[in-house]
């Protein structure tokens, strides 16, 4: 089955009850425009005859269902936008979570992380895809419904004023089976290339403008994202020349069912077979059909793009395309509600193995190390040795290929992850920033914690003077990724975020990378007052860091995988 076949299932399947109701409500507007056009004509032609020959009509039935018709028209419209579009918010409010919790699993599985240009892919595709129920299955729907019911109802008047209109549905017919039955994406696929290029290099110029202007390759740089938007404008005018001709096609096709049915009705009124007012009736419900099936032409003229997408899409789900939202990591919390087992190790690794995928070599092997509760163990060692890739094994961001993390005596894939992050703090060294306020900042930790605690975590911090020092205090706003701060400051906050949790194991990375000794010494101070019986695995660089340390764990072989080297001081 193909990518968008899988999702309009599955958004039938999950979201039954609005998708129904957002077609059989569209359902309203088009019959009603079309039944207008019909009873009108017949109205306007019946009442012009009665005038001339003088015979009865009764107005008032005529009347009352054309304006019935145009209320039910308007209304029918207002509630059909309302119920399409929430049936499509709902469906990408869901595709975004089962993507993202496919990317969660594949992360936790060590899997490549996705690049800046497939994350710019993954949004712009899910943008697209909301022509999928939108711009495909109503306005296909719509165009079958409508157009078999006026067949229907034509050929029941006479057979032969049914070609018209059968001649435009099975021209309608045709050209979808064509567009979905293509293989060649040629423009779309070029289309999404030159994007991709334009919003990279873009990100790259502004990012490195300072290097390229030392250098001198602003121009080059410049010059190249002029080529990339040339290129996408070409694939642009491309796709909407081809929408154009499918608009062309189809308009030229509804000219010649309104020619042929014209021709039918002069045969079959000169014949005395259909009454004038309803031949006029049949003649209008053929000049209003196009507008109903052309609906489906901007949808069919951006079909490659949203087959792409849609394949991507469902090749981004969970894996097992279950859709479970807990199956990332084993669920099996144990009776003790996940706390720290007496006597246990508060982390503990044995023989733990773990090689980045598509890496030439192992970076750890068979690592094994404990911190008792309580305890504060340094990691040091040179760069590249695995210092960071232990942290995140260790905070289960990673899963070992071998060997076995236990976290106060439970494996760590046994531990629910909301419990996980409630008995884990890590400090990475450059901790995230939110654009809003100090007190929203700290609260993401601890969304219960009053000002005072608040207050109390930036003193130990050694932050707390700094934000007095501004009016607006705990309400004073941060920039975008912490501007306003300087990096330390905002190394500090996010210290002042890690105090307001109380974890069983602090995950420290650097602390006082890019402080002062002397606020280097503050913050290890407060650091070592504050965390209280919280055990501490620390990469440490810094002598002052490494001297507050309880052991030190070296993960410093030369060249080789580096738990066989791992040693004590
Ligand atoms: N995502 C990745 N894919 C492939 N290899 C990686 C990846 N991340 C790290 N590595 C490699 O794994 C090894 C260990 O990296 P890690 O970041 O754990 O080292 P580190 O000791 O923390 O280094 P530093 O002190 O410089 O931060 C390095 O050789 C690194 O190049």
């Amino acid at each position: 089955m193909s990518g968008l076949a899988k999702l309009i299932k599955w958004q039938w399947s999950h979201h039954r009850t609005a998708f129904a109701g957002g077609i059989l409500v569209a359902l309203i507007p088009a019959i009603a425009g079309i039944a207008l056009l019909g009873v009108a004509g017949w109205f306007i032609t019946a009442a012009a005859l009665a005038g001339m020959s003088g015979a009865f009509l009764n107005i008032f039935l005529p009347s009352a269902a054309i304006r019935g018709l145009a209320i039910a028209r308007t209304a029918g419209r207002y509630g059909e936008r309302l119920l399409t579009h929430d049936a499509t918010f709902r469906f990408l409010t869901d595709l975004r979570c089962r993507i993202f919790e496919g990317q969660a699993h594949r992360a936790g599985n060590g899997a490549k992380p996705r690049s800046g240009a497939a994350l710019n892919r993954l949004t712009s595709d899910i943008t697209a895809l909301d022509a999928v129920y939108l711009r495909l299955v109503v306005p296909g729907i719509l165009a079958g419904a409508v157009g078999l019911l006026s067949v229907a109802w034509v050929a029941s008047i006479s057979l032969i004023l049914a070609i018209g209109p059968v001649v435009l549905l099975v021209f309608i017919a045709g050209l979808s089976v064509h567009l979905m039955t293509r293989k060649k994406r040629r423009d779309a696929r070029r289309q999404e290339a030159a994007l991709d290029a334009v919003r990279l290099r873009t990100v790259d110029l502004v990012a490195g403008r300072r290097d390229l202007a030392v250098y001198g390759g602003l121009e080059a740089a410049a010059g190249t994202i002029r080529a990339a938007e040339d290129r996408l404008a070409d694939a642009e005018e491309a796709i909407e020349a081809r929408s154009s001709l499918l608009s062309a096609c189809t308009g030229f096709a509804g000219q010649v069912a309104l020619a042929l049915t014209l021709a039918a009705i002069i045969w079959t009124v000169g014949e005395g077979g259909v009454a004038i007012a309803v031949a006029v009736a049949v003649l209008l419900v053929v000049l209003g059909l196009p507008e109903v099936v052309s609906m489906i032409i901007p949808g069919l003229s951006k079909l490659d793009r949203t087959r792409l997408a849609a394949h991507r899409a469902v090749e981004g789900v969970e894996p097992n395309g279950t859709g479970s939202r807990s199956q990332g990591r084993a669920v099996q919390n144990v009776a003790d509600g996940g706390q720290q087992k007496q006597g246990q190790a508060a982390l503990a690794f044995e023989r733990v193995s773990f090689g980045y995928p598509a890496a030439e070599r192992q970076v750890l092997e068979d690592l094994s190390f404990e911190i008792a509760p309580g305890e504060w163990l340094a990691l040091v060692g040179r760069s590249g040795c695995g210092k960071s890739t232990v942290s995140a094994l260790a905070s289960a961001l990673l899963r070992p290929d071998g060997g076995s993390i236990q976290l106060g005596g439970q494996g760590l894939d046994a531990i629910r992850e909301e419990e996980l992050r409630r008995r884990i703090t890590v400090l990475g060294q450059k901790p995230y920033l939110f654009h809003d306020s100090v007190a929203v900042n700290l609260r993401i930790a601890n969304p219960q914690a009053s000002d005072s605690q608040l207050w109390q975590a930036l003193e130990v911090a050694a932050l707390k003077d700094r934000i007095s020092d501004n009016t607006s205090g705990l309400q004073a706003m941060l920039g975008e990724g912490g501007v306003g701060l300087s990096g330390g400051e905002q190394r500090r906050l996010g210290l002042a975020r890690a105090y307001l949790t109380q974890p069983d194991l602090f995950i420290l990375d650097e602390l006082t990378e890019g402080l002062d000794e002397v606020t280097a010494a503050q913050v290890l101070d407060g650091f070592q007052r504050f965390r209280g019986d919280a055990a501490v695995l620390m990469i440490a660089h810094k002598q002052a860091e490494i001297d507050r340390a309880d052991r030190i764990l070296r993960l410093d072989a030369a060249d080789q995988p580096m738990a066989a080297a791992a040693h004590w001081r």
